[in-house]
């Protein structure tokens, strides 16, 4: 029988429903979708394992688009941006809502109306639910853009390439999207291709992503080991059939019964696949126990829509043991309706999530502890001596709280913000806070994004996904607060105005590039264009050389950079010449000189303004052992991605502001104020370091602020930002002089995997060639030592026997051990080792050239590491020959 995939969908929810129910109509506006229907899911993988071919297919089912988008034709809805379309990659996220079911094909219930008792036998997937699709990118250089989507992510697909398996990407997404506890199914993709090996990825599942595999569907093979046509339903107990050649939305299903008579083989192995299934479940189930024995035991007689909701059971459970596998290739339009079904049966709603974290002046606690107003050690001016009214007012006139977690520069519309909600609703026109920046704007237009097409919304509501457009400052990761009463002059009470949902940290940039205008008349346009890019991405870094006068841009990664370069002259036609990509040393000081006090006198823009100064330098790891501390009312510390530490003591300035020792401060200038000044200069300073011009990492600088002798009537933020930066350069320049400083240089902890056979060459080459320091090999001190792959504190990895898994037999190859990538030879080993930056550079072709083309890597920043003179020299050398 031929069947559009909802009607089949249909026919299993006929057969599982206990009581009659109506097909109604569903009122299924975005804006207005229950919070139990929607799904804010990301699709993570690696580079090239068919992400966007997959997206393109779902926008397509779900009738949001009219054809299906091509990567390799560059035709694609996702990667928008003419360098990702070139490339065939994607680089942004793009955040797109759809409908799945289809809205015209769904099991309706009538969304006003209280759902049925019956309900929760009801497969999800037979009602439109509103799906937020964020796709992220898949290479190492964009980790951080997969991070930042991560945070605003209920659930994830992992597409794996069915060739390939589990790689050194996956596994590292894979774990951070574990760090922020979030449910996970996977797809095994491009099935289609020579080489695929179902059993040997689901394997690698078990064995490299730390979970159980419960293989709900099979792959088909035509004749049993003939081209792949469809996928065996672990799950309904069926066969899907796609047929070639068609857009696969026509999809056969046959019953068990059907199967046994055309296909036996096929159908005893569905059946294995669901006793499998259910054993698997029933060990971490009690649910699934109980339907078992309701059952009389019998693997095969537990209704589908029932395993399902215990499939999402454990889906759920943190940490999560259990991840559900499906089967496809989305290239050939087989695979994905399921798929998608699987994403709104399996994966939790907003509200199934847990309560997001959050940070409040330093402090760490969540965003339901302060609306409920039990945040740990929160003083709010309305507690009176220390007895707190149950909801204070300052928390009470909290409307809404959002994070940016994308902005986008699109041709037509402008600055896309796109937002995720998690409090109250943001309102068309409203003002927004901007917590980051401690700027105010207002949000003059919001939208919902479909695949091809805005449609503006009046409002976007907790839980759910949007876009604001007409913003000026707002930056991607800042949190955004509407407030009762605030308007673009005023800003919520301290200290909800420093509240930043789920902070991430980003790693110092370690490649950097000089770019120069063309021309005078250029510049602006340049400085413009970059500080677009730096809105849409903060993990790039923009600085000016004072000397050379030269603008550099620094990345976390080659890929990263010329990313950036390219969309600058292409995207944006700036003209500009951009140097050669190069790696961003760092240098550092080797004494602490004596402290050094500056005074500044000067007209600035006419007016006379003056601020003094004390400061002093020293290497971080030989700074005075006294511990500053952080909850010291009078002492501000900052601390950079470098190592970099800025300690202000402002003795009789007591830190908030609101308190009467502000009293000392000059007029116009706040506490906040001035601290930003001195952080600004002393920033400035720490750019350019005295030894080669390089910045400075470790190093510590420690201001001292008497609002006596330093501060006066004509103090401005500027004098203080001057007088600070040159007290800190001087001092800087003493240090060298009395005993140069060092050159530092990025070191990188690197977690390789290879087959055993190339194990020892590649350990040779690291250890003696590069100058790396090999940390672990496999076992669980590798993964403590790998912040990259590591679990979070406490928690312990599941290590999984591979013969202890199921998997049907890949009918390409043998079904030993060994020809399953578990002998001998093929045992995937995995090496940490720190390794400095430069070695690694092109690294990947020299992997290959050693494993035969099969080992990958993956490798975070580890740190900056001093050099011995004769590296320094030999770097240096290779510097000037260069310029
Ligand atoms: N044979 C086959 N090829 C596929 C399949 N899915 C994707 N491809 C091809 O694999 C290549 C990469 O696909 P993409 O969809 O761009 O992969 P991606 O994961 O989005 O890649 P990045 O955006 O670079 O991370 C393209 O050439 C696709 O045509 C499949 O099911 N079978």
């Amino acid at each position: 029988m031929r069947i559009r995939w909802a009607w089949s969908a249909r026919r299993i929810v006929r057969h599982n429903v206990i009581a009659p129910r109506r097909l109604l109509s569903s009122q299924t506006e975005p804006g207005r979708a229950q919070l139990s229907k929607i799904r804010n899911i990301g699709i993570i993988a690696h580079i090239d394992a068919g992400k966007t071919t997959t997206t393109e297919r779902m926008l397509y089912y779900s009738g949001h688009t009219r054809r299906i988008g091509d990567v390799d034709e560059g035709s694609t809805v996702t990667d928008f941006l003419p360098a990702e379309r070139a490339r065939g990659i994607t680089i942004q996220s793009a955040a797109i809502t759809f409908h799945w079911p289809p809205i015209n094909q769904q099991l309706s219930i009538n969304s006003t109306q209280a759902l049925p008792e019956t309900f929760n036998i009801i497969p999800r997937s037979s009602i439109s639910h509103n799906i937020n699709l964020i796709d992220t990118p898949g290479h190492a250089d964009f980790t951080f853009e997969v991070l930042r989507s991560l945070r605003v992510l209920d659930g994830a697909v992992c597409i794996l390439d069915g060739v390939a398996g589990v790689e050194a990407q996956t596994e590292k997404v894979w774990t951070q999207a574990g760090h922020y506890q979030i449910p996970r199914i996977i797809f095994v993709n491009k099935l289609d291709r020579v080489g695929a090996a179902f059993s040997r990825t689901v394997k690698e599942i078990g064995v490299r992503l730390h979970g159980w595999p419960a293989v709900c569907q099979i792959p088909w093979w035509k004749d049993g080991n003939g081209e792949f046509i469809g996928v065996g339903d672990a799950v309904y107990l069926r066969g899907l059939l796609w047929q070639g050649a068609s857009d696969g939305s026509q999809i056969q299903a046959f019953s068990l019964k059907e199967l046994e008579t055309n296909d036996a083989d096929f159908a005893a192995e569905i059946k294995k696949a669901r006793v499998a299934l259910v054993e698997l479940l029933s060990e971490r189930d009690d649910g699934m126990v109980e339907l078992f024995l309701e059952h009389e035991e019998n693997h095969l007689s537990i209704p589908g829509p029932t395993i399902i909701q215990s499939l999402r059971r454990t889906v759920l459970q943190n940490p999560q043991c259990i991840i559900p596998v499906f089967a496809g290739a989305s290239f050939r339009n087989i695979g994905v309706q399921p798929l998608l079904d699987a994403v709104v049966d399996l994966l939790p709603s907003p509200k199934e999530r847990p309560d997001p974290e959050i940070s409040l002046e330093g402090r760490t606690g969540t965003l339901f502890q302060l609306l409920m107003g039990t945040f740990p050690s929160l003083h709010l001016p309305s507690d009176k001596g220390g007895k707190r009214s149950k909801i204070p007012v300052e928390i009470a006139n909290i409307q809404a709280c959002a994070l940016a977690f994308k902005v986008v520069n699109d041709p037509k519309r402008g600055i896309l913000v796109y937002v995720r909600v998690y409090t109250g609703s943001i309102l068309k026109g409203c003002t927004l806070f901007n917590t980051t920046l401690h700027s105010t704007e207002r949000a003059p237009h919001l939208f919902t994004m479909y695949a091809n097409d805005a449609v503006e919304v009046d409002f976007i509501p907790s839980g759910q996904i949007g876009v604001i457009t007409g913003l000026k400052f707002a930056r991607t990761g800042d949190t955004l607060i509407s407030y009762k009463g605030m308007n673009m002059k005023s800003q919520p009470p301290a200290p909800i105005n420093s509240l930043q949902l789920r902070p991430i940290h980003v790693p110092p940039p370690v490649f950097f590039t000089s770019i120069e205008p063309n021309s005078l008349s250029e510049q602006k346009h340049v400085l413009d264009t970059l500080a677009i890019l730096l809105r849409e991405d903060p993990s790039l870094q923009l600085s000016v050389d004072e000397e050379s006068g030269q603008t550099h841009l620094a990345g976390m990664g080659d890929l990263h950079l010329e990313i950036a370069r390219d969309r600058l002259l292409n995207d944006f036609k700036a003209k500009a010449r951009i140097g050669a990509i190069e790696i961003g040393y760092r240098e550092t000081i080797s004494i602490s000189p004596s402290p050094h006090s500056s005074t500044l006198e000067k007209v600035i823009a006419g007016k006379l303004a003056k601020a003094g100064i004390a400061v002093s330098v020293a290497p971080v790891d030989r700074m005075s052992k006294t511990k500053e501390r952080e909850d010291d009312p009078y002492t501000t510390i900052y601390k950079t991605e470098d190592g970099n530490h800025i300690i202000i003591h402002h003795p009789n300035l007591h830190r908030d502001y609101q308190s009467p020792g502000t009293s000392n401060l000059p007029p116009r200038l706040t506490l906040n104020t001035v601290l930003s000044a001195l952080h600004a200069g002393a920033s400035a300073a720490l750019a350019r370091g005295p030894l080669n011009g390089f910045p400075l990492a470790s190093t510590a600088v420690t201001i001292s602020l008497d609002a006596a002798t330093h501060l006066f009537p004509e103090t401005t933020s500027a004098a203080l930002s001057m007088v600070t930066r040159s007290a800190v350069q001087t001092s800087l320049r003493k240090s060298n002089d009395e005993s140069p400083g060092v050159m530092m240089e990025p070191v990188m902890l690197c977690t390789i995997f290879v087959n055993e056979s190339s194990l020892g060459s590649v350990v040779q080459d690291l250890s003696s060639a590069r100058g790396g320091q090999v940390l672990s090999l496999d076992g669980s001190d590798s993964l403590s030592s790998s912040p990259s792959l590591s679990t979070s504190p406490g928690e312990e990895l599941l290590r999984i026997n591979p013969t202890q898994i199921y998997a049907p037999p890949d009918p390409f190859s043998g079904s030993s051990a060994s020809e399953m990538g578990y002998g001998a030879d093929n045992n995937q080993r995995q090496i940490v080792a720190r390794v400095p930056l430069k070695e690694m550079v092109g690294y990947l072709n020299h992997l290959r050239s050693l494993t035969g083309g099969r080992g990958t890597f993956v490798m975070n920043v580890d740190g900056f590491e001093r050099m011995s003179a004769q590296r320094q020299r030999e770097v240096l050398d290779a510097i000037r020959e260069f310029v």
